[in-house]
């Protein structure tokens, strides 16, 4: 489906979990069919009674309820514009109006409905809009919106608590150290939150950002963001393995959806994790009251760029046993097909390992990491060039773990130090964010009663 094709032409069968809907414009005709019997025009500068129109039954979407958020097994759409906001108030009454409203519009956008309840045309003449409008003619194109808080969202930098969240940051939720080789740019790390929009149509992942930013005005900032195309994971058996910008096949061996015992163990904060610190923490600070976070996870975001003229210049033989697998099929070098469990104990002529101890394949895989797994979600990402005619493009690896100190952080410094792939990467932005558990099934959002996304962090 192109990005501004007819809501018909679905581009997928509908997923387990999805409603059938129309267009906004179409959800909106239907509401709208009252104000034309009542003669309001939006010409007169009156929104005359547009009723908000029911939960609209609809095709590519997904609810915002459930006891996750969606966009982490959700299985991966092919667009995502990802942005970090940092906020610029010091009251938490603010913040909650904040997620609250947020909460709202991420319900209607990814209903397919306008952010606000006026929608782009229909508000008072002489005021902005509630909606940017550029999604009129769209169906939701799957979109999911997936929110997260920066270690800096509960502690500034002196290291005092914000918003009265006094013991309430997770003792897991530290600034990720320093791994050997990185090349971070302060203007693409960190972030008080993380807002993960991902939809089969970029405008539509644009579009809810965009948004969220104009309701965050004057209460939070964007700090950075990052377009991604090309989804490089799989988190659903029904998919089929996409390709990298090495071309070589990336996600088989993610976590995935119909794994449930592995997303418990590798992927979903468990309420008996509340109050961990780090294996390696000496701190003699009370254990954080963290039990919030039980059925959230942690989001762990690097903007790699990947040196794609060397790479290009490669033979083929170097990219595979750098990657460990098969170009054309994805297949281990032990041999078999795609889905075939790496050996890497099989020899080749002169005893010499099938796959190179120090390839990708080798050093990621859970053997080599005391079992961990992680639930990877990235994208592809080409922005340019840069001024000496080099593509600026790679990976925009996203990951999803249930301890970043246990799963990501020893996978990272393995890998900075021994992958042979390190040598055609830099990475170049980071973050780490706890992503709250969901919202419960059957709650409304919006108004003052309504259900929020971080509600278990500021209410319990
Ligand atoms: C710290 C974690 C990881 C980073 C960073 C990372 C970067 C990265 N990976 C590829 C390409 C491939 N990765 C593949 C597998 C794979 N990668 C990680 C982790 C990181 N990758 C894991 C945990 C795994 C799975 C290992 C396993 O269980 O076997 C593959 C093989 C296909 C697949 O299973 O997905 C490719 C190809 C690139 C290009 C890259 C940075 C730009
Ligand atoms: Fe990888």
């Amino acid at each position: 489906m192109t990005p501004h094709a007819s809501p018909d032409d679905n581009q997928s069968a509908p997923e387990p979990g999805e409603r059938r809907q129309v267009s906004r414009r179409g959800v909106l005709g239907i509401a709208g069919a009252g104000l034309v019997a009542l003669g309001a025009s939006a010409a007169t500068g009156y929104a005359a009674g547009r009723r908000d129109p029911e939960p609209a039954p609809a095709s590519r979407s997904y609810p915002l309820t459930g006891e996750h958020q969606p966009g982490i097994t959700t299985p991966a759409q092919d667009r995502l514009h990802f942005a970090t906001f940092d906020l610029l108030t010091d009251d938490r009454d603010d913040v909650v109006a904040l997620l609250r409203a947020w909460t709202a519009a991420a319900d209607r956008m990814m209903r397919g409905l306008p952010a606000g309840e006026l929608g782009p045309t229909s508000g008072p003449y002489d005021a902005p809009p509630d909606d940017t409008g550029e999604t009129e003619d769209l169906d939701a194109s799957h979109l999911t919106i997936t929110v997260g808080f920066g270690p800096s969202f509960f502690t500034d930098a002196d290291g005092a608590p914000r918003f009265g969240l006094d013991g309430r940051r997770p003792a897991l939720l530290e600034d990720l150290p320093h791994f050997p080789a990185d090349a971070l740019e302060d203007a693409r790390c960190g972030g008080d939150i993380a807002v993960q929009a991902c939809a089969d149509d970029p405008q539509v992942a644009v579009h809810a950002i965009r948004n969220l930013a104009r309701l965050a005005f004057g209460t939070a900032s964007v700090r950075w963001s990052q377009l991604g195309y090309g989804r490089t994971s799989t988190t659903s058996t029904s998919q089929s393995t996409p390709r990298n910008l090495f071309g070589f096949k990336d996600g088989t061996a993610n976590v995935k959806a119909e794994e449930p015992e592995a997303l418990e163990q590798h992927v979903w904060v468990q309420p008996e994790d509340a109050g961990r610190r780090p294996d390696d923490a000496t701190s003699s600070d009370p254990a954080p009251d963290d039990a919030w976070l039980a059925g959230g996870s942690y989001l762990v975001a690097r903007r790699i760029r990947m040196t794609i003229e060397t790479w290009d210049r490669s033979s083929l033989r170097e990219q595979e046993t750098v990657t460990g697998r098969t170009k054309a099929s994805g297949a281990p070098l032990s041999g078999g097909d795609e889905h075939t469990e790496p050996d890497f104990s099989r020899t080749g002529r002169d005893d010499v390992p099938l796959i190179d101890p120090a390839s990708h394949v080798a050093l990621a895989h859970p053997s080599a990491n005391g079992g961990a797994r992680l639930l990877r979600r990235g994208y592809n990402y080409t922005d340019g060039s840069d001024g000496l005619g080099r593509l600026d493009a790679g990976l925009f690896f996203l990951c999803y773990v249930r301890d970043p100190a246990r799963q990501y952080v020893p996978m990272q410094n393995t890998l900075a130090r021994d992958d042979l792939m390190s040598e055609y990467l830099r990475h170049t932005g980071s973050g780490l964010w706890a992503v709250p558990p969901g919202l419960p099934d059957g709650s409304t959002t919006g108004g003052a009663d309504g259900a929020y996304l971080g509600q278990t962090l500021f209410e319990t």
